[in-house]
């Protein structure tokens, strides 16, 4: 598992070290370590690291400070290193390191240290680099990236993004991609996106977080010995190694009903193929047992597909509402609305998706997980009295998954490139496994009939244990996303192919 921190709790726990150790130790250690990955990507791009060309974006604080460090060193390693300040003052020691190991230091505002070029001129220094390292802002920026910075930083982006240049350098972020909410991964500004970002002492909890979280690229962690056992973390992402602790293994002794049965009440006549991808996932995913609750044309579809279905009520361990119901259909919303109040009143785990969404009881148990993509968010909110729309909800995705959460007492499960979980207590899981592929008609549904099997093969663990309910949501969006990477890697994929991808998905992360 991946845990991230806030700004204030990575400054309390560098505090005693900061306090214990010589001056500048722990930046150097930092810096040390910055220019060994640099070094390191160097080294797979061009096969080493003299005559490389590194050209280091630095600000006024301490993050520039890492970056001159780092560039001295790769300079005394024989890399052709060129900074670009964008305030009159940067870092002292960083300044002098850097000059002592024949850097080239240019400005772009007036009195900054070096020779003073325009925007255009470092633009040019910049996409002709092999490396960009991006030392604007760290852990104390306040707010977007502003004046030279802000132009240099959208200008570069925009280069970069057109892929056009013969080479486009790697750009490498110095502790976070400048910019960004170190806290809750806001975008307030320009960023530039980050093919790796190098962070100190400890993951800062917008490297995991949407939207920032997309532009971190790969993350890597410096340890500097830092002591964040008291603390916990604002954000949390699963890794493929968690997932077999959570997953509900049969014991020799289990049979279909200890294992859990899954109630999906989805599909209607005008989108019955929800029924067959939700129970579909569910049966292959693991379920003891799957029964469908809906017209009978749709149970049809649901049997034709997957003979191991049960058509009809019958005690289960958690229900899946909601994949395909369409509104108009009376009698099928009527069967979401029973299974949501008989759950509720039983305390049964629900994943509430699609046309459920609409027929919420006011207040729910964290046993219920909502499954709402941004658009189903912002109208779930609307309705309960808040000013959102979709794009707010795009742009702010772990603010609105919380405010629902809050609202409501489920726990949410957002979907979007990064799923958002929000649990009980308010704990934040962000999950990113899956290629942008995914984004395809129906591969909701098979998330949902996925978390179904999860959470009935965890019935009992979940009563006890309100915000695994949230974990196991994580999990049920990491195992989605590599079912989608494994039905056809790289490529294309379909709703129905990641369904049926799921159990060597899941025997390969249970095999670990
Ligand atoms: N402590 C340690 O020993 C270690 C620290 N480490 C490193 O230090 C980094 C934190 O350094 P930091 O605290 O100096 O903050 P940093 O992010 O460089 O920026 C602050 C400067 O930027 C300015 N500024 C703020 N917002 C702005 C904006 N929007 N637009 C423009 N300017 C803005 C602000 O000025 P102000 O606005 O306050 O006047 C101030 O001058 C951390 O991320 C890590 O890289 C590691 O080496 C490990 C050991
Ligand atoms: N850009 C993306 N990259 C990776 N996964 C994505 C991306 N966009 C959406 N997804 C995933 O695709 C699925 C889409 O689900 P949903 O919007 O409910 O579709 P449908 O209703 O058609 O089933 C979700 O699991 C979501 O997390
Ligand atoms: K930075």
């Amino acid at each position: 598992m991946i845990v991230g921190y806030t700004a204030a709790q990575v400054r309390a726990a560098e505090q005693p070290l900061l306090d214990a150790g010589p001056p500048g130790a722990l930046m150097h250690q930092a810096a040390f370590g910055l220019a060994v990955r640099v070094a390191r990507l160097l080294t797979d791009r061009r096969g080493g690291v003299r005559g490389a060309d590194v050209v280091a974006l630095v600000g006024p604080g301490n993050n520039g400070g890492d970056a001159l460090l780092a560039g001295a060193e790769l300079a005394r390693r024989g890399a052709g290193v060129t900074v670009v300040a964008t305030s009159a003052a940067v870092h002292d020691g960083g300044l002098a390191a850097l000059r002592a190991a024949g850097g080239t230091l240019l400005t772009v505002v007036d009195g900054g240290p070096g020779r003073r070029v325009w925007v255009g001129d470092a633009l040019a220094e910049a996409v002709s680099a092999d490396v960009v390292v991006d030392g604007l802002l760290g852990i104390g920026a306040r707010g977007a990236v502003r004046a030279e910075a802000a132009e240099l930083v959208t200008l570069l982006a925009e280069l970069l993004a057109q892929d056009v240049a013969p080479a486009v350098p790697d750009v490498v972020a110095v502790d976070v991609p400048s910019g960004i909410g170190v806290d809750d991964g806001d975008l307030p500004g320009p960023v530039l996106p980050a093919d790796l970002t190098v962070t100190f002492g400890a993951v800062k909890a917008g490297l995991l977080l949407p939207p920032a979280a997309g532009l971190a690229g790969d993350v890597e962690l410096v340890d500097l010995g830092l002591d964040l056992t008291g603390s916990t973390p604002a954000a949390a992402r699963l890794e493929v190694s968690d997932v077999a602790d959570l997953w509900p293994v049969p014991a020799a002794a289990s049979h279909k009903y200890t294992r859990g049965v899954v109630g999906v009440v989805a599909g209607t006549a005008l989108y019955p193929g929800a029924a067959v991808l939700a129970t579909t996932a569910a049966v292959l995913s693991g379920a003891g047992m799957v029964r469908y609750v809906g017209p009978a044309a749709v149970g049809h579809a649901v049997l034709a597909a997957r003979p191991e279905v049960v058509v009809g009520h019958g005690r289960v361990q958690a229900w899946v509402a909601g994949p395909g119901v369409d509104p108009a259909d009376a009698e099928q919303t009527g069967r979401v609305r029973d299974v949501l109040a008989e759950a509720l009143a039983a305390g049964l785990p629900v994943v509430a998706d699609a046309g459920a969404l609409g027929h919420l009881p006011d207040h729910l148990s964290p046993w219920v997980v909502l499954t709402p993509h941004a658009g189903e968010l912002a109208t779930l909110l609307s309705v309960r009295g808040e000013e959102v729309d979709r794009e707010r909800v795009e742009v702010d995705p772990v603010l609105w998954a919380r405010r629902a959460q809050r609202v409501t007492g489920a726990t949410v499960l957002l979907k979007g490139p990064t799923t958002v979980v929000v649990g009980a207590g308010g704990a934040v899981w962000a999950q990113s496994d899956g290629p942008a592929w995914l984004a395809t008609a129906g591969s909701g549904d098979v998330l949902a009939g996925l978390l179904g099997t999860l959470l009935a093969g965890c019935a009992d663990e979940v009563l006890e244990d309100p915000p695994l309910v949230a974990a196991l949501a994580a999990a049920a969006a990491l195992v989605h996303g590599r079912a989608a990477h494994r039905s056809n890697p790289g490529g294309p994929v379909h709703a129905l192919g990641v369904a049926h991808a799921l159990p060597g998905t899941v025997a390969d992360l249970l095999r670990g």
